[in-house]
């Protein structure tokens, strides 16, 4: 058959046409072309995919906002945000804000969808109204829920002694995800907690659910399934994901137990206002212990680190003198212990990036910009508590005083994004400020704590994973003193 070449010429107009017309929209026509950000952002996401790649996709947003201001678009269908009225409205309007995107598709569990991955909020609305009670912090202050947090920290205490004429390393030996798995098992389980402090066996199932470097591989698999399947063999070698026989394990069979206190998660997914299955009751006790190590851990190491920087050291005394003199103070009652908290989790949240969601049917109206159904908008809590300069003055700079000062107090909690804002912020923060402050408590009272010379601050530096950041160098060397009874001397 002879193609006439009239009828090949027309297809190919055509052809051209439409990929042209999808082009104009995208980018010359697109509603987004108003909001400022590079140019390239305007026609392709591979830009921000390479950093994501180069686990620095935190880092090069930030540097964006730094350049652009409070609003950025970073992808052709992506704009990124950095202040409370955004904040308000991507997370918090309506209650919980709008849909998450496929993004969470990645962390589901057993192939089920949890709290934290269930996409719209009817959905979440139902198993959130299933488990938030035992999150509340009426429920995490009770004596035998502080007292199972008390026990761990005593127990991490004993291992800053040992340590005393040398180093410990809070990061490689993971003290501090063994502190905060023991705590969230604690929560979750109790009598059935671990103590992976003091016995391998738990120590070992830490380990698996906290080191993970599948970072490349998890996202290929996101973006290209097919090249995922094609290049199946190499990347499980680049970076392999994660197994977890040891810790499937341990859930697996601590849900089927029926005897567990009335202040855990487990007791309160097995009785009657439940409606989880087994599987989906393992699934989200899984999510949760995996929720609970790494950001409580990475928190207090990020924030252990700064404390012991000689910059810090008159933080650390002031903490110090307040602890001796409270002795007898409830942990939430020491106001510069909260300061110091506070503006740890201001410098060094421990989910730094940004949390995707869907502008949802009809388009919104974020701050002064109108924005398409279907586009996704973030704010990332590292330019959250950075770019708004009147509200925190020298933004890098570690300084808890800043949450003493009544004036504008409301305008920082506003920018306050560590735990994420609205109904599907951290359904955990209560038990993680307790982790936290109980720990820094036990360890302030009776140490004090210098970096070891051996450690770089680039080694310090936040290095992204999917949803979470770690230490570039995976090291956190410090030197334990014992404290003199006296307050330390910062001359
Ligand atoms: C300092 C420690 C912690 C920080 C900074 C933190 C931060 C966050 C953030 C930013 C989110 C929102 C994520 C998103 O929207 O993608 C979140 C959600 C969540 N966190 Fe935490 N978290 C911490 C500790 C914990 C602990 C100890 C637990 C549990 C025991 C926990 C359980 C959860 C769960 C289940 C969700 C999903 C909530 C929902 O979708 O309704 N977190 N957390």
């Amino acid at each position: 058959m002879v193609v006439s070449p009239v009828l090949v010429a027309c297809l190919g107009l055509s052809a051209l046409l439409l990929v042209g017309d999808a082009l104009l929209r995208r980018t010359v026509l697109s509603p987004l072309n108003g909001i400022p950000g590079p140019v390239l952002a305007r026609f392709t996401s591979l830009v921000l995919k390479w950093h994501e790649f180069s686990a620095r996709r935190t880092a090069y947003v930030h540097g964006l906002h730094r350049r652009y201001g409070p609003v950025v678009r970073i992808a052709p269908n992506e704009v990124s945000f950095a202040s409370a009225a955004a904040v308000k409205e991507i997370y918090c309007s309506g209650g919980s804000g709008y849909d998450k995107t496929e993004f969470y598709d990645l962390f589901k569990v057993y192939g089920r969808r949890t709290m934290f991955t269930t996409l719209n909020k009817e959905d979440h609305a139902r198993k959130k109204r299933i488990l938030a009670d035992r999150y509340a912090n009426t429920n995490v202050v009770r004596q035998p829920s502080l007292d199972g947090i008390a026990e761990r920290a005593a127990n991490f205490v004993k291992k800053c002694s040992q340590s005393v004429g040398g180093s410990l390393d809070l990061y490689v030996r993971t003290y501090l995800h063994s502190y905060a798995f023991d705590c969230v098992t604690h929560h979750l389980f109790h009598p059935y907690g671990t103590d992976s402090l003091q016995t391998e066996q738990d120590e070992a199932i830490m380990r698996e659910v906290t080191f993970d470097d599948s970072l490349q591989n998890r996202l290929v698999g996101y973006y290209s399934p097919t090249l995922h399947k094609v290049l199946g063999k190499l990347l499980y070698w680049l970076a392999k994901p994660r197994q977890t026989p040891l810790a499937d394990n341990f859930v697996l069979g601590t849900c089927s137990k029926t005897d567990a206190a009335p202040f855990t998660l487990l007791d309160r997914m097995q009785g009657p206002s439940s409606d989880l299955d087994q599987l989906d009751v393992a699934a989200e006790c899984l999510d949760h212990m995996v929720a609970g190590i790494d950001t409580t851990g990475d928190a207090l190491c990020f924030l252990m680190w700064e404390l012991s920087q000689p910059r810090s050291l008159s933080h650390q005394a002031r903490l110090r003198a307040e602890l001796l003199a409270n002795p007898g103070a409830a942990f939430d009652r020491l106001p510069f212990l909260d300061a110091v908290v506070l503006e740890g989790l201001r410098c060094f949240p421990p989910i730094p990036m940004s949390l995707p969601r869907y502008v949802p049917r009809g388009g919104r109206a974020i701050g002064s910009y109108a924005v398409p159904e279907g586009t996704v908008v973030s704010c990332q809590a590292y330019s959250v508590h950075r770019i708004d300069q009147a509200v925190f003055p020298k933004p890098d700079v570690f300084y808890p005083d800043r949450w003493l000062h009544p004036d504008g107090d409301a305008e920082r909690k506003r920018l306050f994004f560590a735990f994420a804002s609205g109904g599907r912020g951290c359904v955990g923060k209560h038990l993680a400020l307790a982790e936290m402050k109980i720990l820094l408590r036990a360890v302030y009272t009776s140490f004090t704590t210098l970096p070891d010379p051996a450690m770089t601050a680039e080694s310090m530096d936040m290095s992204d994973q999917l949803i979470s950041s770690r230490p570039l160098g995976q090291a956190c060397l410090l030197a334990f003193s014992p404290a003199a009874s006296q307050p330390l001397s910062t001359d």
